[in-house]
């Protein structure tokens, strides 16, 4: 599981710890860390050229300290000084005693200087600005960050990439064509994840993330992102003496005349979540298709374990009536689509005799559910701060959402919040929706609370994403149904 903490959580850990150790040693081990990594990734240290951004904090200073024990395996290193009067003093001095050179901004000619430096690097250091930064990249740093953006080396951020809001991923807008954050090859975390690393844009900008251990204890995290063996560890498996019943029924109220497709595609997914039977519950026309496409699922109403509801049923009386019949069975239910439209007409009290519900909506949905509860909202105002609305759904509702996007993130009632690490923009495709709901409602009845449900389904769909796109064809949702059976292989190891 990766963990991240907020910036004031981090600053009071390292508070802590500093009182109990003697001056410098936490920077030491961040920057003893950053050395390894940085050299792993030269390969060969002696003889290359390595050049470091340095701000005006210590995330600079971090910078300088790694550049000198590179120097002192022989790297030619060039600290480019963006605020020379403020660089920190201390690790200015390491790298001038280890044999590395420095290039004050403010010196003559620097621009030209520092931009044919950086075209040489093998390998660039951004210790521009951490977890002190405010707002995006100024001159001179925005226009290093185009030459970087430019040259051929390998970009490791110090700590987070410079620009991007460590506390959400948030970067600010491009400037003038330059670039307001530096995108980084690996970064090399300390401490701690922060949820910048883990939320997009912020987690496009950081690459390959690398934690330093530098002892630091921080209090429960405000973000998770599971990992394969936390997912693994989840996922429900058949026991030697399971039936179809005791491994979860699952009731499918999805599609109607008008929408027939989210119906298969939903109930495909359903039949790979682990769930041991599958009840379409629906109009007549639309049961027959879905046992055209597959013969195993059982149609019409009967006992279940969990519902999922609401894909393609419409907005209709009908549809309404399903939704109410469906709640009224008091078993967990999932809630996505059309279900999420109707649900946020009655606001949260429709959910009073759910033993659990997860609510599945995306921006737009979202702004649905807020009116439900009495909060105006827009869609750009959700994107902008993902983690805080799903929260605030999940503590409205006292429901499990997932609020799906670029980064999906799942927050449940007692203000928990996950991110899903394994997204991809392919996703983004018609009916992709209809997939994860059958995934995660199968997920559901097979016993999994509703926020385990959440994070095992987006994982799953985001992998099943990355294998129907490996050849980097644009694919459809019924690809990413066909290579959810390739996602659990991955994760369980086959
Ligand atoms: N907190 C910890 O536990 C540890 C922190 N360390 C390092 O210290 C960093 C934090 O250091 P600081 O608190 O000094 O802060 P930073 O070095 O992150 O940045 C603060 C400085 O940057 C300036 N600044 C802020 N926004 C800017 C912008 N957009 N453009 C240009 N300059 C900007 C500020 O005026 C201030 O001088 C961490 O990110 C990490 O790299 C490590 O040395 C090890 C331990
Ligand atoms: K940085």
């Amino acid at each position: 599981m990766r963990e991240a903490h907020s910036v004031e959580q981090v600053r009071a850990a390292e508070a802590a710890l500093m009182a109990v150790l003697p001056e410098g040693t936490l920077m030491q081990r961040a920057a003893a860390g950053l050395a390894v990594t940085c050299a792993g990734l030269l390969g060969r240290v002696y003889g290359s050229r390595v050049v470091l951004l340095v701000g005006s904090g210590d995330n600079g200073g971090d910078a300088l300290y790694a550049g000198a024990r590179l120097a002192r395996r022989g790297a030619r290193v060039d600290a480019l000084l963006l605020s020379p009067q403020r660089a920190h003093a201390g690790g200015l001095a390491a790298l001038r005693s280890a044999g590395g050179w420095s290039l004050p901004a403010d010196a003559p000619g620097f621009p030209a200087a520092a931009q044919r430096l950086v075209a040489a690097a093998d390998l660039v250091m951004d210790g521009i600005v951490g977890i002190g930064g405010r707002g995006g990249l100024r001159a001179p740093a925005a226009e290093l960050a185009q030459a970087v953006g430019q040259a051929g080396a390998v970009v490791v951020a110090v700590d987070l990439p410079s620009g991007v809001d460590a506390d959400t991923g948030a970067v600010p807008a491009v400037v003038e064509g330059l670039p307001s954050a530096l995108s980084a090859d690996v970064t090399v975390t300390f401490g701690t994840h922060k949820p910048g690393l883990l939320v997009d844009p912020g987690a496009a900008y950081a690459g390959v993330v690398e934690l330093v251990d530098i002892g630091l204890e921080p209090p429960a995290p405000v973000l998770r992102a599971a990992q394969h063996a936390d997912i693994a560890r989840l996922l429900p498996r058949p026991a030697r003496e399971t039936d179809k019943y005791a491994r979860g029924v699952l009731g499918l109220a999805a599609g109607s005349e008008r929408y027939p497709g989210a119906a298969v595609l939903a109930t495909g997914a359903a039949l790979h979540g682990g769930a041991g039977a599958l009840r379409y519950v629906g109009p007549r026309a639309v049961g027959d298709a879905v046992l055209a496409a597959h013969p195993e699922v059982m149609v019409g109403a009967g006992r279940v374990q969990a519902y999922a509801v609401g894909p393609g049923i419409d907005t209709g009386e009908e549809a309404r009536e399903r939704l109410a019949a469906v709640l009224a069975d008091e078993v967990p239910v999932l809630v996505d689509a059309d279900g999420l439209t109707l649900l946020a007409e009655s606001g949260p009290k429709a959910l009073r005799n759910t033993p659990g519900a997860l609510l599945t909506p995306h921006a737009g949905e979202a702004v649905r559910l807020l009116a439900g509860l009495g909060e105006e909202s827009t869609r750009a105002g959700v994107e902008a701060d993902r983690i805080g609305y799903a929260r605030r759904l999940a503590a409205g509702y006292a429901a499990t959402v997932l609020l799906k996007g670029s980064t999906t993130v799942i927050a449940d009632p007692r203000g928990e919040v996950w991110v899903n690490p394994t997204g991809t923009p392919y996703l983004a495709t018609a009916g992709s929706g209809d997939v994860l709901t059958g995934l995660s409602g199968a997920l559901l009845a097979a016993g999994l609370s509703p926020t385990e449900a959440a994070v095992c389904g987006a994982y799953l769909h985001g992998l099943a994403g990355h294998l129907a796109a490996d050849e980097g064809a644009p694919c459809s949702a019924s690809d990413v149904l066909r290579a959810l059976p390739g996602a659990w292989h991955e994760v369980c190891g086959a």
